[in-house]
């Protein structure tokens, strides 16, 4: 858990003085036409860093969401360039007078994250930034960093550093505005552990988070609060609010990017997350595992459309019926009656 927390402080580091200071050319579109910047990359080769010099002599797996194919073309030359500064500036902080990484050491570390997972064994899974569209438009985004072991995620810990220390309200226009961050108590660092709870604190220094979470069950529909996502091709808004609708939930919905809707969540910011990709869509598993643990831990239930809970030992898919949900227990059970009715009414 410490490695964990390091590595996840190290990155969201990293990824909030590149938000700072994004330019012109530090952010491209990937084959599948999803952003990524020189900071995803950069926190995914320092977290592998990180993880690796706290456990030195253990086997190294790990799933992550990037790779270095795009920074080893002529094109991505002057992108691997900086990330390698980058990378090597938070290095000589946190090591002063070590040897710098070369740009080839920075490469390899990132594409530590090939691993394919599965049932059998240890492996990190790490999404170095999630809710890069948000990371973008300076407002939340999360670095996620889960362990599995045996296929169950057994460490889940998320980095937020745009999120304010108190609950979110209805009024802040979904707490995305990153214009706050930096200012007291904006950042906050979610830890879980199986079977030993969840815990939230502040993302700056390098305590361990000591507010343990416990949700607070509810039938009381008429004064809770729905989280999706804030991009609209992320999640079917209209489904989403016609399951509102059938819930009695009349509280506009939360919208923020990233797993930071996760730990939103489990302090009990929201009572529901809901998620709803076109058909089709395949859910990796770095875009859940840690989040589904804090939630988990936090005395809230994850699962798919169909009340199945997710596998993550499948590898780097998960294998679901459409959607992903999470609540409270007693909102998830009816949730996912209001699910089956709302998708059998077909209108
Ligand atoms: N079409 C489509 N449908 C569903 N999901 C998609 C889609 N495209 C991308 N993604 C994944 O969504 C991740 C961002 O999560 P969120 O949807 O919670 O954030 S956001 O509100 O949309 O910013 C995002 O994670 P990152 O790539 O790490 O940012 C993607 O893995
Ligand atoms: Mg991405
Ligand atoms: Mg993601
Ligand atoms: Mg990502």
């Amino acid at each position: 858990m410490h490695s964990a927390l390091t590595a996840v402080r190290l990155a969201s580091k990293l990824c909030q003085r590149v938000q700072l200071q994004l330019k012109a050319g530090e952010k491209t579109d990937k084959a599948d036409e999803s952003p990524v910047t020189v900071a995803d990359y950069g926190a995914q080769a320092l977290v592998a860093w990180s993880l690796q010099r706290s456990l030195p002599n253990q086997p190294f797996s790990m799933v992550a969401e990037e790779d270095s194919v795009d920074l080893r073309q002529p094109e991505g030359a002057g992108m691997a360039a900086r990330i390698t500064a980058m990378v090597n500036e938070v290095v000589s902080q946190e090591e002063p007078g070590s040897q710098p990484l070369s740009e080839a050491d920075v490469l390899g570390l990132i594409d530590t994250g090939g691993s394919e997972g599965g049932s059998q064994g240890r492996h990190w899974v790490l999404d170095p930034i999630d809710g890069t569209r948000g990371f973008v438009g300076m407002r939340q985004y999360a670095v996620c960093l889960g362990l599995l072991d045996q296929g169950q995620v057994v460490v889940g810990v998320l980095g937020c550093p745009n999120l304010p220390g108190g609950q979110i309200q209805d009024e802040d226009g979904a707490g995305n505005s990153a214009a706050k961050a930096g200012t007291d108590g904006v950042g906050v660092i979610f830890a879980a552990q199986k079977g030993a709870g969840s815990y939230a604190g502040p993302l700056a220094g390098s305590a361990f988070p000591r507010d343990r979470l416990q949700l607070s069950d509810t039938q009381n529909f008429s004064q809770i609060r729905f989280m999706e996502s804030y991009e609209s091709k992320h999640s079917d808004f209209s489904f989403t609010a016609k399951l509102a609708a059938k819930l009695g939930v009349s509280r506009p919905a939360l919208r923020i990017d990233s797993q930071a809707k996760y730990g939103a969540l489990a302090r009990g910011d929201a009572a529901i997350n809901l998620r709803f990709p076109r058909p089709g869509y395949r859910e990796k598993i770095w875009d859940h595992a840690a989040g589904a643990l804090i939630v988990q831990e936090a005395g809230g239930v994850i699962s798919d459309a169909s009340g199945a809970p997710l596998d993550f030992g499948k590898g780097r898919w998960l294998d679901l019926d459409r959607g992903i949900v999470s609540a409270t227990p007693a909102v998830h059970a009816a949730l996912l009656q209001a699910i089956q009715e709302v998708s059998q009414s077909g209108d």
